[in-house]
């Protein structure tokens, strides 16, 4: 059987290694103390709209490894992204892939120097998620969706025994045969997501109720899609179609991650999601105030943060 470990239990983490150990997968958790003592006490709860799963996870959980695993999942935040490679070094052998569900895209320069390209498999996820106080995971999405696919030619084989493996569990798959374009597409919608909801400081339907919103809203996903264009990966037009209808739909409640961490005062991946975007779109010599501004947003709340 595959042995995977799942860097993080968190958000992500917790709810795809969770519902994956509950399928009968052999799971490892690699965790801090924290949460290794939270997971121990409490066991991980995953609260989804249709049904609540209780998994017993004490036997799974590690906080250092020593030998290789054939999947690595690494399901940190962006800036956590140094001392986790540091963590599972020693979990990649030669036979290992890794299959990383950070948003954003500058992780794969970093881990594609660190263990080789050939091991680094393209990987997203979509599902609207957070932790909770007490531990436990919250998810709206019905059901949350792993994105996954070969970066090369010689991941294929790999690939189809990992979606084999995901289809057994409560999760929504998509085996993916063009996952850069699918990458590119996730991380235009997380940024201009991101971009919106902590600019103009509301979920989507807040910013919809105001008088230029829907004008700000449509200005960055055009910034977006322009820099997606100019890097070689158009978004597609459905993907621009829900973008646009999804970023200004009225009464909407939609935010992302990174808004909600902002709104509790936690640590946010600005630096590798707008600001990324928005070096992108200079290095392709391309206009893009409202992301500018974004960003700025987004480096005066963290500077503050650091002070207080
Ligand atoms: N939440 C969401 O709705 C979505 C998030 N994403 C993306 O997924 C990624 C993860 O986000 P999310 O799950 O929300 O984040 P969380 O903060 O909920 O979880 C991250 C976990 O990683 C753990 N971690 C970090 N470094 C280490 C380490 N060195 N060793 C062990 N554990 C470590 C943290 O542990 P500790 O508790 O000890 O700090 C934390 O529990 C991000 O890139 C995010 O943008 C993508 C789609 C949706
Ligand atoms: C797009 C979204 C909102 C859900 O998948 C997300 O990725 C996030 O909140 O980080």
């Amino acid at each position: 059987m595959m042995r995977i470990l799942v860097l993080g239990a968190g958000a992500i983490g917790g709810y795809f290694g969770g519902l994956l150990l509950h399928s009968g997968a052999d799971v490892t958790f690699l965790v801090r103390r924290r949460r290794r003592n939270l997971l121990k006490k409490n066991g991980l709860v995953i609260h989804t709209p249709d049904q609540d799963y209780d998994i017993a996870v004490a036997d799974h959980l590690v906080e250092q490894v020593d030998e290789p695993y054939d999947l690595v999942i690494l399901s940190c935040k962006a800036y956590d992204l140094e001392e986790a490679i540091k963590a599972i070094t020693p979990a990649v052998g030669p036979d290992t892939h890794v299959l990383p569900l950070l948003n954003g895209l500058r992780h794969y320069d970093v881990l594609d120097e660190t263990f080789g390209a050939e091991k680094i498999l393209g990987g997203l996820a979509k599902n609207i998620c957070t932790m909770q106080k007490d531990g436990s995971i919250r998810s709206w999405s019905r059901p949350g969706n792993v994105t996954f696919g070969p970066r090369s030619e010689e991941q294929l084989d790999f690939c189809r025994q990992l979606e084999e493996l995901l289809l057994r569990a409560p999760i929504s798959v998509t085996h993916s045969s063009h996952i850069t374009s699918a990458l590119w597409d996730k991380f235009c919608l997380i940024t201009v997501l991101g971009a919106i909801n902590c600019l103009l400081r509301g979920s989507i339907g807040d910013i919809m109720a105001t008088r230029n919103g829907r004008d700000i809203a449509l200005a960055i996903i055009d910034e977006c899609a322009g820099t997606a264009k100019a890097a070689g990966y158009p978004l597609s037009e459905a993907s621009l179609d829900y973008l646009q209808s999804s970023m200004t739909r009225e009464g909407s409640d939609y935010t992302s991650s990174m808004f909600r961490d902002m709104e509790l005062g936690k640590s946010v991946e600005a630096d590798q999601l707008v600001g990324d975007m928005l070096i992108r779109a200079e290095d392709a010599g391309l206009s893009t105030p409202f992301l500018k501004a974004a960003y700025c947003t987004l480096q005066t709340y963290m500077l503050r943060r650091e002070k207080s």
